[in-house]
């Protein structure tokens, strides 16, 4: 990025055909001017395309990745999305049955759960860890995803959605691959390096306390193998990491954790916008 301290303001365009950059052809958009404390202007822009009106495109501000447009979601585009979801029945039924308890916003996307069940297919993962399981899941769709010699360590503190969590490992026959483990889950990642655990996992999903992530990261670093997977949800944070103007200590610690990981060299990344964005890790 071009500008060190950035103030944002949000103006709409009446309807663009070009822009001042002569970017947006749109029929309708919205700019975001970006005030630098250089005193130079540069623009971002969210278009939508005159062709097909419904399907919005964002640019990137900084000119150096020239004209690039990447699809941004809209309602309409994410119902194709979850269309073209082939979510399992057992999960379907579990997230239907659970959508009205309270925190069910914290599950991940059927689409999300998918992309984690694929990660252990390809790693043919054996081994698996999640942390924060809430009513089960992610932790399902891994668990129907391993072998049947396969394992996955359930971490939650919170045993009363660790019963939801149960009742359907046990409807979907896969209770005999989910070594549920109740209680804090730094201190459960501890205990299994104690117990000789080390290099002994080839996948990790971390979706707990967010502040927690860089000391669950460091952990998982030690369980996991070499070409094994730590997959970290919610990084982007409703977009807050990207505010500057936004600074409470959950967002903080999560912007922070991005720019640790930017410089981790003990880790291969990829920020994936999928859900509340995720960043799929591969230790080198
Ligand atoms: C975002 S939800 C997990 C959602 C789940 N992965 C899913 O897709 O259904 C976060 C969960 O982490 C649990 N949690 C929060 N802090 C924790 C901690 N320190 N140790 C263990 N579990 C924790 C919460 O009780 C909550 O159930």
């Amino acid at each position: 990025m071009a500008c060190k301290s950035l103030l944002y303001q949000t103006v709409p365009l009446a309807c663009p055909r070009t822009t001042p950059l002569g970017r947006v052809k749109s029929k309708f958009g919205f700019g975001t001017v970006r005030g630098c404390s250089s005193g130079s202007i540069s623009k971002s822009w969210i278009g939508v395309s005159s062709s097909f009106p419904d399907t919005a495109f964002v640019v990137p501000t900084d000119d150096k990745y020239g004209n690039k447009q990447i699809i941004s979601i809209t309602p309409r585009l994410y119902d194709y999305i979850l269309s073209n979801v082939r979510e399992p029945p057992i999960l379907r039924e579990l997230r239907e049955e659970t959508a009205g308890m309270s925190g069910s916003q914290m599950r991940v996307s059927p689409d999300q759960a998918q992309l984690l069940a694929m990660l252990v297919q390809i790693l043919g993962a054996q081994r698996c860890i999640e942390l924060g399981v809430y009513t089960g899941y992610s932790s399902l769709a891994v668990a129907l995803a391993l072998p049947e010699s396969g394992c996955l360590v359930a971490c939650e503190r919170d045993e009363k959605v660790l019963r939801v969590a149960k009742s359907y490992y046990q409807r979907a026959g896969v209770s005999h691959k989910v070594k549920v483990k109740h209680g804090m889950a730094a201190d459960i990642l501890k205990s299994m390096i104690m117990d000789g655990e080390a290099c002994s996992y080839d996948f990790a999903f971390v979706d707990a306390e967010k502040r927690m992530n860089q000391e669950y990261f460091e952990l998982l670093l030690q369980l996991v193998r070499t070409g094994g997977v730590i997959a970290i949800d919610n990084v982007l944070w409703h977009g807050k990491v990207a505010d500057p103007l936004v600074n409470d200590a959950k967002t903080l610690s999560i912007r922070n954790f991005n720019e640790n990981l930017m410089e981790d060299e003990r880790v291969s990344i990829s920020m994936v916008p999928i859900g509340d964005g995720m960043t799929i890790c591969r230790k080198r």
